[in-house]
């Protein structure tokens, strides 16, 4: 699904509006009856309402959904914050619809705040994608009663007071809400970590904008849905062999972290892999063996670390369908040693994770050597030590795009919404995932699953899309079956699935 800036989604409404076409009162409403929707299914009516309304669109929101609630018998106070003597034509034409049925209550000084209480529900439609200026005077204390009150606090579109897609300053005064029910397509702002307090938890409700402005408009950012996700995951044909599915290398593990490699293992077989054969320090011979029986190990000569000499007989690294370095195998100089000697040797795109990152980070001239399209997964320490410091979620985005155009490859930067850098200069925002992945050993269960995509023949960028996707959606089965705080990395691999 793409996400267009707020430029965009204003032309988006102009065009629905001309083509459709529609009056913009009716897509206002409809805008509305799509909230109180999503409202219904999930408060009751006997907890009491109270909306905050600005004066533009995102207000005249805010007072179409009171209308709507108020029909639906919920008991219902509508807010009106005077902070301007100017309103926008559909906010004057719901106001006079909605005082037929109520009066609504004016705030013009901070004495006119109502106090708030712990069983309400405040819905908050003061400002939304208008947003221009930093929040004050009455507004700005309407928004501090509200983040100071216990009652539960639901966003019209976006929190008002966060940009949808600008950086907000830190000493900005924006709702703090549990909810965020956004129209149509996510918007970039509900989605960097900074961010997190001024979103909650947020889902899309759609108003039906024109399919046709959508499709045709120009964008770099994605947000992975699961339809499309979905789409993606190729059907095995009946004459399948192992063959067909390809034979991938992990080079992982080191004295201590052979988990690390059993992980990848596990992670990479269940995900369709046609055959694995891991090459870890002497130390990990026995654990493979045992552990994955499944996979085929290839002992390095070095007790304790990997240096690539092995006296076993093994395929020409070239000759594997794909490659993955990285989950525990240390920074010693015999393994730096060993990637330099990989990534001169190797022409096709591989997956490198954790130290192997490390590795890269501290010998900065073997970037340019990385096969073009390999998949990076740092998470954002990782990524720093790679690249530089950034200022905001915004300027980390524009080094991220930077970064993998520049070499050519993939980058997977990890966290709430991984987001997934291809050598076009796009980013793809996933969806799935949650904070119980937040363990040890779930990256090294990602950089298996990633390596058998590429091993099967995936492209580069839809093995990135769709093992990000994966990967988080098996954590959320695995949030549903233990907890987020009892989960770990094994019940990941256990729900990893793969349907379409
Ligand atoms: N796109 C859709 O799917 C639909 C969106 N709708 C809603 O419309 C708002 C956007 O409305 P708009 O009138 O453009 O802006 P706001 O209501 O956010 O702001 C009104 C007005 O306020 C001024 N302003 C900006 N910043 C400040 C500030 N810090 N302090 C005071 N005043 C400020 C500025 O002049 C703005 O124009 C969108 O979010 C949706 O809720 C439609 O209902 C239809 C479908
Ligand atoms: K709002």
């Amino acid at each position: 699904m793409k996400i267009l800036n707020i430029d965009q989604i204003h032309a988006l409404d102009q065009y629905t509006i001309q083509h459709e076409p529609i009056a913009p009162i009716n897509l206002m409403e409809r805008a509305a009856q799509a909230f109180v929707n999503w409202y219904g299914v999930r408060f009751s009516s006997n907890r009491p309402v109270k909306v905050f309304c600005g004066l533009g669109n995102n207000g005249g929101d805010g007072m179409a959904i009171a209308r709507l609630l108020i029909q639906l018998d919920y008991q219902v106070e509508v807010y009106v914050v005077r902070y301007a003597p100017r309103e926008s034509d559909d906010f004057a034409h719901n106001h006079r619809r909605l005082k037929l049925l109520t009066a609504p209550i004016y705030i013009e000084q901070p004495h006119d705040i109502p106090a708030l209480r712990h069983h309400e529900i405040v819905i908050d439609a003061i400002l939304g994608s208008g947003l221009s200026r930093p929040t004050e005077g009455i507004i700005k204390e309407v928004i501090q009663g509200i983040n100071r009150s216990p009652a539960t606090v639901i966003a019209v579109d976006i929190a008002s007071g966060l940009y949808a897609d600008q950086p907000n300053q830190a000493e900005d005064i924006i709702i703090e809400p549990d909810y965020t029910v956004t129209f149509q397509l996510p918007k970039l702002g509900l989605l960097l970590p900074k961010n997190e307090r001024f979103v909650g938890e947020w889902h899309i409700v759609n108003v039906q904008l024109h399919q046709r402005f959508i499709d045709q408009a120009p964008t770099s950012y994605y947000y992975t849905m699961p339809e499309e996700a979905r789409l993606l995951i190729r059907k095995r044909n009946r004459h399948a062999n192992k063959g067909t599915f390809g034979h991938a290398l992990l080079l992982a593990g080191s004295y201590g972290k052979v988990g690390a490699a059993v992980l990848a293992a596990k992670a990479c077989l269940r995900s369709g892999v046609g055959l694995l054969t891991v090459q870890t320090p002497l130390c990990g011979y026995s654990v493979i063996q045992t552990a994955v029986p499944e996979a085929m190990c290839l002992p390095d000569t070095h007790p304790y670390v990997l240096t690539g000499h092995t006296e076993v007989d093994n395929l020409p690294p070239n000759n594997y369908a794909a490659i993955g370095i990285g989950p525990g195998i240390g920074k010693a100089p015999e393994t730096l040693a060993m990637l330099r000697d990989i990534l001169t040797t190797i022409r096709k795109p591989m997956v490198i994770d954790a130290d192997a990152l490390n590795l890269l980070a501290a010998n900065r001239d073997l970037l340019g050597l990385l096969p073009e399209r390999s998949i990076l997964t740092p998470h954002p320490k990782e990524f720093e030590r790679l690249t530089q410091r950034w200022q905001n979620d915004y300027d980390k985005l524009e080094i991220l795009q930077d970064f993998a155009r520049r070499f050519r490859i993939v980058v997977v930067l990890k966290g709430a919404h991984t987001a997934i850098a291809t050598p076009e200069g796009d980013i793809h925002f996933n969806s799935t995932g949650n904070p119980g992945l937040s363990t040890g050993g779930t990256g090294d269960v990602l950089t298996g699953v990633l390596t058998a995509l590429l091993a099967q023949g995936y492209d580069p960028v839809e093995a990135a899309v769709l093992g990000v996707f994966s990967h988080g959606l098996a954590g959320d089965h695995a949030a549903d079956a233990r907890g987020q705080i009892g989960m770990v990395a094994s019940d990941v691999i256990d729900s990893l699935r793969w349907e379409n």
